[in-house]
């Protein structure tokens, strides 16, 4: 029976979507001519692997050229109507090479790992909690409103794009749990709840996409963009995750230290030691250490705190003291999802493997410590621009090897090539540059 028979026939066309690895959402569109096909594809070149953020061309170094061709097929299971496209419906795209799941995919390699959780028994569940800007345009940069945080004004204001957000976003399934306006002007927060983390990453993918076409459709423009305005609030993505085992939430364990399980402390730490080479992936251009810095709630240190949302991962406490997950704040919409989290987890599941030791948690503020009562704790300060993370995470075996040669390699080129164009940019060339990528 055709996959596509609880769908109107007015649809014309269906988006088979990809996320490169410069995290530009793209797709081709087959045109629907019956209903019933059941298998959906479309040709694209290996070279969509090697494309930087700002010009479609091949990277130098990235092992990719102009010859040969992978197949982009499409997930069935998450075909979607797209509420603000009338006409087209949307599946996410898996990468295929000779008939073999391409290496070089970036939902491949989440649903890798995702195995690879599986094989301690483990599922994890997450979600990404997006702020963005909704600005008049993005030629002058003008935010559609002036209004602090959680201003009920900002909610009036936009209240017809956000409804339409909400809506568009609930019709595709995912489940909106809190709408806030952030600190910035015309700033916003809206959060979906978590899933398993492939959904989680396609949840982000769809998010993005809805919530750039609603606001055109509106007249206005959104963007994830990590620091737009150099003196207001910075974009975040933040990371929320829990650990699963037989359908049980096992972060929390009320006898554990810090009523953490072992689990969970293991994979905490795991995640940070391995957070410098981390965000070479999680924060990935230049524009993202700009939102970096103390006091800014995004994570500048390499440390972890007990609801402390200056540290760069914070144990969510519930209102009766258990613990349900952990945040990760050094991380945002420049991200590709599906790397981001595949990073994490295998990080996550080295810390696993090697029982590594979560230190003491910091329960002040950590930009308020002096630098060398900061080193006498052990608190490292992160990577301040790609190129530090990407050093780091060219060095790291483990995270390295669990992309493999060819998406590493590839990767690492795009990021290369970006950080040479970008690094000599001001912020509003960069700014206006990247304003309409993400
Ligand atoms: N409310 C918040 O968590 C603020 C987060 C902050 N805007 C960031 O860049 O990460």
């Amino acid at each position: 029976m055709s996959v596509l028979k609880e769908f109107s026939s007015d649809n014309k066309f269906l988006r088979i979507v990809w996320c490169d690895n410069a995290n530009i959402i793209r797709s081709k569109s087959l045109r629907l001519h019956s209903k019933a096909n059941s298998i959906f594809y479309v040709g694209i070149s290996k070279a969509q692997q090697a494309v930087p953020v700002i010009y479609d061309g091949v990277v130098p170094d990235s092992l990719l050229g102009p010859v040969g061709e992978v197949y982009l097929k499409a997930d069935n299971s998450t075909i979607t109507q797209l509420p603000y496209a009338p006409g087209h419906l949307r599946a996410m795209g898996d990468m295929y090479f000779n008939d073999e799941p391409w290496q070089y995919c970036t939902r491949g390699y989440l649903r890798r790992m995702v195995d690879h959780a599986g094989e301690y028994g483990l599922n994890i569940k997450a979600s990404f909690e997006n702020e963005f800007y909704l600005l008049k345009n993005s030629d002058n940069l003008e935010s559609v409103d002036s209004t602090p945080f959680a201003s009920t004004l900002s909610m009036d204001v936009n209240h017809e794009v956000i409804m339409d957000m909400v809506d568009s976003v609930e019709a595709q399934g995912m489940v909106v749990e809190q709408y806030y306006p952030e600190a910035g002007p015309g700033q916003q927060e809206i959060t979906i709840g978590y899933d398993d983390v492939l959904r989680a990453a396609d949840n982000q993918i769809m998010f993005r996409e809805t919530v750039n076409a609603v606001a055109l459709k509106h007249g206005i423009k959104a963007s994830f963009l990590p620091k737009i305005f150099p003196d207001s609030s910075g974009s975040g993505c933040h990371l929320h995750m829990s650990l699963w085992k037989n359908g049980e939430n096992i972060t929390h364990d009320p006898s554990g230290k810090w009523k953490l399980s072992k689990e969970a402390s293991y994979f905490i730490a795991g995640v940070l030691h391995h957070l410098p080479s981390l965000m070479a992936i999680t924060t990935p251009i230049s524009n993202s250490y700009k939102r970096i810095k103390p006091h800014s709630w995004s994570g500048k240190y390499k440390c972890w705190g007990l609801d402390n949302r200056e540290a760069s991962i914070r144990v969510v406490s519930e209102p009766d003291g258990s613990i349900k997950h952990f945040e990760l704040k050094t991380l945002d919409a420049a991200a590709n999802p599906y790397l981001a989290l595949g990073a994490v987890i295998r990080a996550g599941i080295d810390g696993l493997d090697n029982k590594f030791k979560l230190p003491y948690p910091v329960q002040s503020d950590p930009g308020d410590i002096g630098d060398g009562e900061r080193d006498d704790l052990g608190i490292e300060e992160l990577p301040s621009c790609p190129v530090d993370a990407l050093e780091n995470l060219e060095n790291n075996i483990t995270i390295m090897n669990s992309l493999g040669k060819g998406l590493s390699a590839a990767y690492l080129a795009v990021k290369r090539e970006e950080w040479r164009i970008l690094k000599d940019l001001n912020m509003d060339e960069e700014v206006s540059c990247l304003i309409d990528r993400y």
